[in-house]
């Protein structure tokens, strides 16, 4: 190991260790990834080096960036020669675990918006097989664009129909050399949406429909779920770990133990994609369907049901209101009492799952903070919570408390001015935090949270604009049975 007091960089580390250190490097080019950025780095990136290791996958990836803004982080991994350590640390089956491991499975790192005709040429490899992507849910969208021959395609599904329009010509239309697509964002039936948007383009743009057809018959668009809390960079940390491992990384990840990847596609896939052989968590599924609702109202319902209450508390993280008796149990009560029975799915199965869950929030390593998980919670919580009141209703003909009560939290937690060009609101001790929401929603709420300060607006008044909003919720709540009165009685108490 170097001198402990000046940390060396990777590379010079990766060179002094060379015979410790496993290289996935130099294996032929599979895929092109398309997203840089922390998730795919702890998720994707580091299943395919698990794979690589027990010699099962035997393939290196290009990983591009997918906007033009993203420079900074493919620089990075440029000068660091496509390596990055990734810290695995946190409680599974109630043990504590640690892992690092320098991942290197990069053997080409490209910016595309500098170097297109490198970015299109891999599209002529013979050894390509896949295509993963992770843009976040702004970046798997269609905007129309006129495309010119020679110059970068800026959107992500964009870029990938040149990509495989370049492939489909080079190839000659080929069967045989269609590629397997599998985008990572979290929208559902994200490779459905993505191939949609793939054909929108070839027809904007003219291209024929013998490639529509290639597209179509002979590229597979994978719909699939992913599930694992990624950290990134720990800034808090990051020295005293250099200093104890002898080099310094700046693209040092971390992530939880927990993984699992639900993927709708015949499970034959896996000979090609060999994530399960490996003994990775990954279920390729027949209908994805399941999986989806039970992450979506189990998992993400639960922070969004504690992030603005949680913020109005004056806590700021998952692992904070884990660690507190009262908040950790009325978390608990809501997930067994509300969420679980409103699933048509098996109690115990459910029950396994939350558990899990739970363990994953109180993963001592892990600062999630509500603020983070609290950006744009109105449309969070009409994916993730009003499913769960609607089916609790139609079960029980009566609505479920404690989400009532986190529904009257998010009023409340909207109760925000601007000041300058930010919202901001005031927890119940009054400091302030900061509110991110698109900018039409956020002035329609302030409005009313004015009229009501000029006592032009009753609460309740207040309340039934807030749940008539169709742009909110595409319908209006006022119709669900004692809805608004009860959320009226939590959150006169909170204001
Ligand atoms: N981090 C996690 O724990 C986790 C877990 C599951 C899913 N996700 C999903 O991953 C996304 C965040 O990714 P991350 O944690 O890697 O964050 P990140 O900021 O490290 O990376 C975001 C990536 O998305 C790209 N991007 C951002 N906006 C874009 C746009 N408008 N168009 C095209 N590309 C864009 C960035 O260039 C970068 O490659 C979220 O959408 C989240 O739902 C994250
Ligand atoms: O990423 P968001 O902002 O959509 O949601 C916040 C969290 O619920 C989410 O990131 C989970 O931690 C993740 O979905 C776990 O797989």
């Amino acid at each position: 190991m170097n001198n402990i007091h000046s940390p060396s960089n990777l590379l010079q580390y990766k060179r002094e260790n060379v015979i410790t250190e496993y290289s996935g490097q130099d294996y032929p080019v599979k895929v092109l990834q398309i997203g840089e950025g922390n998730f795919l780095r702890g998720f994707f990136d580091w299943m395919i080096h698990e794979c690589n290791k027990q010699g099962n996958f035997q393939g290196s990836i290009v990983v591009t960036q997918p906007r033009s803004s993203g420079k900074a982080m493919i620089e990075k991994l440029a000068q660091q020669d496509g390596l990055y350590t990734l810290l695995i640390r946190g409680l599974q089956n109630g043990e504590k675990i640690e892992h690092k491991e320098i991942i290197s499975v990069f053997s080409r790192v490209l910016n595309p918006y500098e170097e297109w005709q490198a970015f299109l040429e891999i599209a002529c490899s013979p050894t390509l097989e896949f295509i993963v992507s992770n843009t976040t849910e702004a970046g798997l969208s269609y905007q129309a664009y006129t495309w010119k021959e020679g110059e970068p395609i800026a959107s992500f599904p964009g870029k990938l129909t040149a990509f495989l329009y370049k492939r489909y010509t080079h190839f000659n239309g080929d069967q045989t050399k269609g590629l397997v697509i599998l985008p990572c964002e979290l929208l559902d039936r994200n490779g459905d949406l993505l191939k949609q948007y793939v054909l929108q383009h070839s027809k904007d743009w003219r291209l024929p429909s013998d490639f529509m057809d290639w597209v179509e018959r002979d590229n597979l668009f994978l719909n699939s779920l992913v599930d694992r809390i990624v950290t990134g960079y720990p800034k808090k940390e990051s020295e005293s770990l250099f200093v104890e491992w002898g080099y310094k990384d700046l693209l040092l990840n971390t992530a939880e133990p927990y993984h699992f990847w639900a993927i709708e596609g015949d499970p034959e896939l896996d000979q090609k994609l060999p994530l399960k052989k490996s003994g990775l968590n990954i279920e390729w599924v027949q209908d994805l369907t399941p999986y989806q609702v039970r992450k979506v109202r189990i998992l993400n319902g639960s922070h969004t049901f504690i992030a603005p209450l949680g913020i109005l508390y004056g806590i700021d993280t998952v692992g904070e209101w884990m660690c507190q008796v009262e908040t950790h149990r009325f978390l608990r009560e809501t997930v067994e009492q509300e969420i679980i029975p409103s699933l048509e799915f098996d109690r115990k199965e459910m029950m396994n799952y939350a558990e899990n869950v739970f363990e994953r929030f109180m993963n001592p390593f892990v600062q999630h903070r509500l603020e983070d998980i609290s950006l744009n919670s109105i449309s969070k919580f009409k994916v993730r919570l009003l499913p769960t009141i609607e089916a609790f209703y139609e079960k029980n003909h009566g609505l479920p408390d404690n989400v009532v009560r986190a529904f009257a939290a998010l009023i409340r937690f909207y109760q925000i001015e601007k000041v300058k060009q930010n919202y901001v609101g005031k927890r119940f001790n009054g400091e302030p935090y900061f509110v991110q929401e698109h900018e039409q929603t956020l002035s329609f709420i302030c409005e009313q949270w004015s009229l009501y300060k000029k006592k032009e607006l009753s609460l309740q008044n207040l309340i039934e604009q807030f749940l008539g909003n169709q742009l909110f919720w595409g319908k209006d709540l006022n119709q669900i049975e004692g809805l608004s009165s009860s959320i009226y009685n939590h959150l006169k108490e909170m204001i």
